[in-house]
């Protein structure tokens, strides 16, 4: 359970300001705001290279040194832009976990399972003897490793591909994190084992209250999974909502997109209608919206200027000259993610 639980509610676990990010002078991240309340399950969704893992990596401290990194990312208060190495170490596994989507290339192939579990649980944990063999194997019955006392003893490759990303789930809770990033953690696996591991995580957030950031190109994925989603589009969010809102009535011309690019679901006939066009590079971006270009809504004041994130109801924001506002919205007081 969170260290903070019972502190009350005040500010959000994590918030992250005004975050820009640059490779060579190149900006790929303009000006990312977000926030994380304790226990809560945000997505983070958009084509491949529009800045989702970049934002987190950027955020915990974990992209290369030639990233120039500006603005701010705090948990709880602590700003971990720029902070010091011992700080970052103790936030990363500890406070904060991270998943990827291949477990393969992140689990060490001549070490056993229960040992990598381990060395997570002495580091995090202060754990030792017994007492890390026995949590270790509590961890494993959690995310549901059949036979968990005899699997600690297997190494990752007598494992199928869903069972190592249990492990690495397992690995990731070893720390009692407040929250687990978790970048396209069922990508490389097929739909049954997909929506099992998108189950366990649904699960084990329930369970131990940590909150939950789900990072993938999938709106279906997401949907299953989050209370709250951020769209990301060429290195900027472009709308946010609650998750049954934005599915509902997606409001930018790009989640329109998504959502008629998503395969039907069972027993409903739909046209599937891919977003035609790419992605702008980085350093090719179009004046004026990102989107514009692709946008099926575009006019000539699109490619003008940039379209602000704007309040188009209570709880939603989006990025779109051409969308109006569903309501007029009051004033928030609890804002989406500023
Ligand atoms: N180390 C790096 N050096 C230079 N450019 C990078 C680096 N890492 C990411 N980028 C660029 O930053 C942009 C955002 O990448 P990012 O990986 O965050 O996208 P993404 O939305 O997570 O996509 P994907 O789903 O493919 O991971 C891309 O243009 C990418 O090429």
């Amino acid at each position: 359970m969170s260290a903070q639980a019972g502190r009350g509610k005040q500010s959000p676990l994590v918030a992250i300001r005004d975050l820009a990010v640059a490779f060579d002078g190149v900006k790929v991240l303009h000006g990312i705001d977000l926030t994380v309340e304790r226990g809560e399950a945000v997505g983070l969704v958009g084509e491949s290279g529009c800045g989702k893992s970049v934002t987190w990596l950027a955020a915990l401290g974990l992209l290369p040194k030639k990233a120039d990194v500006t603005g701010s990312a705090t948990l709880e208060g602590c700003e971990l832009i720029n902070a010091e190495p011992a700080l970052l170490d103790a936030t990363r596994g500890g406070r904060i976990a991270m998943i990827f989507q291949d477990p393969a290339s992140a689990l060490n192939p001549v070490i056993k399972l229960g040992k990598q579990v381990g060395e997570a649980l002495a580091l995090h944990r202060g754990l030792s003897g017994g007492a890390i063999r026995a949590e270790a194997k509590r961890l494993f019955d959690l995310v549901g490793i059949p036979d968990a006392a005899r699997r600690l003893d297997a190494f990752p490759h007598e494992l199928s591909g869903g069972q190592n990303q249990r492990v690495m789930i397992a690995m990731a809770l070893a720390g009692e994190p407040d929250l687990l990033v978790a970048d396209e953690p069922t990508t490389a696996l097929d739909a049954t084992i997909q929506a099992q591991i998108l189950e366990l995580l649904t699960l084990v957030r329930r369970e131990t209250n940590m909150a939950l950031v789900l990072i993938s190109h999938d709106l279906g994925v997401i949907s299953q999974t989050c209370d709250r989603v951020g769209v990301m589009y060429a290195g900027r969010i472009i709308e946010t909502a609650q998750s049954d809102a934005l599915f509902a009535q997606p409001l930018h011309p790009y989640t329109q997109g998504l959502l008629a690019a998503l395969p039907p679901l069972e027993g409903v006939r739909r046209r599937l209608d891919p977003i035609e066009g790419n992605v702008p590079e980085p350093w090719n971006l179009p004046p004026g919206c990102s989107f514009a270009p692709r946008c099926p809504c575009r006019v000539d004041a699109c490619e003008m200027r940039l379209p602000p994130l704007d309040l188009k109801a209570p709880g939603r924001l989006a990025a779109c000259i051409r969308t109006p506002p569903l309501v007029q919205p009051q004033r928030q007081t609890e804002p989406v993610f500023a």
